[in-house]
């Protein structure tokens, strides 16, 4: 006898909503989470089956809230954070990329992305891998290395496609999107809190040239903008196409968006411009070699 079809196996998706719930963070814990429990609601009823929540959004975005908000979360009867997301998960069905959340494991505390399939089980963590530390005098200072330990593991999940997973500062980083592109990701997702500092002048430009280098759908979800904190984040989620195109972006508001995705333009792209073709490792590998011993 055949099996019964699984009702959470995914059929091969390539149209789909994507919602970046760009969400309003509070010092009150239950209150963040009742938030982020209506912006998945209201992304439902407008069609998500995909949704990107930001970079810490269960606590305020600073080193003297991460160790008293973080969850163990292997332990779910401590852990309200990860019992909401994977109810919500799979009450609607749907994919979640949980932003980032204070997390204690074995006495280390990590910035983490858990990521919820449509049945409700947690599909994979990852940690940042590359922390924030920053010292703009006059303007901005921060040292999440003082607080978080480093990640030191790449992510992908298959659900809605292929997706790879960033945390804000990860995206600064190249090699790991080139790493993703090279693993067959569709999208890579990156909750994330730039500040005002540098996200007027490179939020947007990052975004961009990850997904033009790469040919693949960047999307990213910050917290919106309370300047009464000690750090200001610059907000503008964003999901950018991949030849670069800004498809969708908000302002710094709190606020729910909703785009398509198709995933043919990924293809699409590539055949107009195989760039992986077009590529010189030959020349790239000479290049270092030489430059290592001349
Ligand atoms: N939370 C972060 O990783 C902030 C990254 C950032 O603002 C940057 O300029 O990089």
């Amino acid at each position: 006898m055949a099996d019964a079809p699984n009702p959470f196996q995914l059929p091969n998706i390539t149209k789909f909503k994507i919602a970046l719930c760009q969400l309003s963070i509070t010092s009150d814990k239950n209150q963040n989470l009742d938030r982020a429990s209506r912006s998945i609601r209201l992304s439902v009823e407008q069609g998500a089956k995909l949704l990107v929540l930001p970079e810490m959004w269960n606590c305020p975005y600073s080193s003297d809230y991460f160790a008293k908000y973080a969850e163990d979360f292997d332990n779910r009867d401590a852990s309200p954070t990860l019992s909401m997301l994977s109810e919500a998960a799979c009450c609607h069905g749907i994919t979640i990329i949980g932003g980032s959340l204070p997390e204690w494991d074995h006495g280390r505390l990590y910035n983490t992305c858990c990521i919820f399939g449509p049945d409700g089980r947690l599909k994979a963590k990852h940690r940042k891998i590359h922390l924030f530390d920053i010292d703009i005098p006059g303007e901005i200072s921060f040292k999440e290395s003082d607080t978080f330990t480093a990640g030191d593991q790449p992510t992908i999940v298959d659900t809605v496609g292929r997706i790879g997973i960033g945390i804000c500062h990860d995206i600064r980083f190249p090699e790991l999107a080139a790493l993703y592109r090279k693993r067959g990701v569709d999208i890579i997702c990156y909750p994330g809190a730039f500040n005002v500092s540098t996200g007027e002048l490179l939020w947007e430009l990052v975004q961009r040239a990850r997904a033009v280098d790469n040919q693949l759908f960047v999307a990213t979800c910050s917290p919106s903008r309370n300047s009464t904190g000690s750090y200001t984040t610059w907000g503008h989620s964003t999901l950018v196409g991949p030849s670069g195109e800004i498809i969708v972006t908000s302002g710094h508001e709190e606020t729910t968006v909703i785009a398509q995705i198709d995933y043919s333009n990924i293809q699409l792209q590539r055949k107009s411009l195989p760039l992986d073709d077009q590529k010189r490792e030959d020349i790239y590998k000479f290049i270092d070699a030489h430059e290592l011993n001349p």
